[in-house]
């Protein structure tokens, strides 16, 4: 990070550091970041000629490892073409070369099928909406006035379903992850890729470097020290680096439209918005502000944070005119009123990015308290921030460097509405907090079911209590009975249907045998497998049942920490059943 980069010579000794790491990986079994390393060599261009057969017999015996021949075979005729340079005799480079080849074909008889160990694949079938390119084409998103906008299901959507798989529109690491994680993509990384011009940031690849460079970190390298010096949130630097991923002359050339936008009513332009994507900055810009609940003190709070990151951003060269005067030109206060905007919106839209850590107090049989979901950084997502919240969410969503997948955890019947959880679940957290830190946070009163119905936390929930739906379809009535003592046959006071228990019962028991299952798998860190059992335990649940029922939550809360499996996991993350 802290290697010089302004001269040939300093190039030369950056080169010679990553061809010893890459050294160093090689050693290790590490190929691949071996040869990231070395298109990073070639990139910096400055390694030593008379060397260079050594980075490129390097390279070619990782894919030999890597079982890709032809690429091998490039790399091995490169090394054979240095060899000139390296200042050996032809005797001795005539040796060397039928000594590779000797070696070469052993490697080939020794190397085994490619690895078929149990990996995790978050690709699934996906087929997008048409307006809303990362959402499933299953759900669809509406408005009112009590609500805003929101995501509604217009099939049913079975537990477990990706529905939205987004690409951030812009994301930002928290400081405290700037020298662990890329800059650009999120990723945890030992194998850091330097920013050529200061040492505040790190990048996954050089492609990831390379991708910054060109864009945000062009003028951010010049103040970002001095913003995270001042102690700025992760919202500011969100609503910074909106502007600095894009020149001025993208705003200033959308100016004319946005202001016509605004004359326009915003429910009307919502749905002009077509098709609605994350990279498009249209989606972001009527991303909700509840501007009309804000007060002075607020206004004036982000007016002046707005008016300090315009004044970081002018040290950069990011303006056309230098205005010397204490006046703004009109490039600067339309940037600045553009900054005002997402700061206001970020307060209510912004995402976590998290990713998975061990815990330092791993406990003995205890798989919950040996890692936690740490947050790394924020996102905006604008698909994925059109969903209202309820304290007992339809979804869970995690991570996979900064892009977001999201899938539902409990079967969402068509015509309901889709929630996501704010933080706050009726699980764990007493309903007084919960609207406490929603009417604050984000400013609405929660009426969702168990805010409405006082639903008890998790740790209050009567085991014995079985809430079971009426056995006609569509019925809302539940028969609430105690295990111990129950009347095989009820009366629903609502439709008058009569409801048989022992089938359902019956249905019940099954989750004796699925459940101990499931767990078992996922004490073993088999996730996918766990996960197909805990989806059928979670099906039976909600087909018989109502909530709030412990089960339930018990399930749902293994198969989300089964999906965030499937996201970030820090470099250094040990498996439990490794440890
Ligand atoms: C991330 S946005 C959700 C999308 C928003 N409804 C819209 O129209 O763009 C968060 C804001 O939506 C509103 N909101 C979220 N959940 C709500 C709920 N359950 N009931 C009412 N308003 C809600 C609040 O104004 C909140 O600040």
């Amino acid at each position: 990070m802290h290697c010089p980069q302004d001269s040939d010579s300093s190039r030369e000794i950056l080169a010679i550091l990553v061809a010893n790491r890459s050294a160093t990986y090689f050693e290790i079994q590490e190929y691949r970041k071996v040869l990231n390393d070395i298109d990073y060599i070639m990139e910096i261009d400055k390694y030593p000629k008379h060397l260079m057969h050594k980075i490129w017999l390097r390279k070619a015996k990782c894919y030999d490892v890597l079982q890709n021949e032809k690429s091998a075979n490039e790399a091995y005729s490169q090394a054979f073409h240095y060899f000139k340079y390296s200042g050996f005799d032809e005797k001795t480079i005539s040796d060397k070369i039928a000594e590779i080849n000797k070696i070469r074909e052993k490697i080939k008889e020794k190397l085994m099928p490619h690895d078929l160990s149990v990996s995790m694949s978050n690709d699934e079938l996906f087929t997008p909406c048409e307006v809303y390119v990362a959402s499933t084409n299953k759900i669809s998103f509406e408005q009112d006035m009590a609500q805003g906008r929101y995501a509604r299901a217009t099939e049913d959507l079975p537990a477990g379903q990706i529905i939205i798989q987004e690409n951030a529109h812009c994301s930002v690491l928290s400081t405290e992850n700037f020298s662990t994680n890329c800059q650009n993509c999120s990723v945890s990384t030992t194998q850091i890729f330097a920013c050529p011009k200061c040492p505040t940031v790190v990048f996954c690849s050089s492609n990831c470097e390379r991708i910054a460079n060109r864009t945000y970190h062009k003028y951010e390298c010049v103040f970002l020290k001095t913003l995270i010096e001042s102690g700025a949130s992760i919202n500011c630097l969100l609503a910074l680096r909106i502007i600095t991923q894009k020149n001025s002359n993208f705003f200033m050339d959308k100016r004319k439209l946005l202001r016509d936008f605004l004359k326009d009513n915003c429910k009307k332009t919502f749905k002009k918005i077509n098709p609605y994507r994350a990279e498009d900055y249209n989606a972001v810009f009527f991303l909700c502000r509840n501007e009309f609940s804000r007060n002075k003190d607020e206004l004036l709070h982000y007016s002046l944070m707005s008016v300090y990151l315009l004044e970081l951003l002018k040290t950069s060269d990011y303006f056309h005119e230098y205005v010397q005067n204490n006046n703004l030109s009109d490039e600067e206060s339309f940037v600045a009123s553009l900054i005002l905007r997402h700061l206001e919106l970020l307060q209510f839209n912004c995402h976590e990015i998290a990713e998975l850590k061990n815990t330092k107090e791993m406990k003995e049989n205890d798989n919950e308290s040996c890692y936690k979901l740490d947050c790394i950084g924020g996102a905006l997502y604008p698909t994925a921030a059109l969903f209202n919240h309820s304290c007992d969410p339809s979804i869970v969503r995690y991570n996979i460097g900064n892009k977001l997948t999201v899938r539902t955890i409990k079967p969402i019947k068509a015509g309901e509405i889709i929630y996501e959880n704010y933080g706050p679940m009726y699980t764990t957290m007493k309903r007084e907090f919960r609207q406490q830190f929603l009417k604050q946070r984000y400013w609405f009163e929660c009426l969702c079911p168990p805010c409405a119905e006082y639903w008890p936390l998790l740790d209050k929930m009567d085991e014995n209590e079985l809430r079971i739906s009426c056995a006609k379809e569509r019925c809302p009535y539940v028969f609430v009975i105690n295990k111990i003592d129950m009347n095989p046959f009820l009366i629903c006071e609502y439709c008058g249907n009569r409801t048989n228990l022992f089938p359902i019962l019956k249905n019940l028991m099954n989750l004796q045998t699925i459940l101990p299952n499931a767990e078992q798998l996922y004490e073993n860190g088999n996730y996918p497998e766990a996960i197909k059992l805990y989806l059928e335990a979670l099906n039976i649940l909600f087909k018989y049942l109502r909530p709030p029922c412990p089960d339930m939550v018990k399930v749902q809360q293994r198969l989300r920490t089964c999906f965030v499996h499937y996201g970030n996991k820090s470099f250094d993350y040990i498996p439990r059943h490794i440890l």
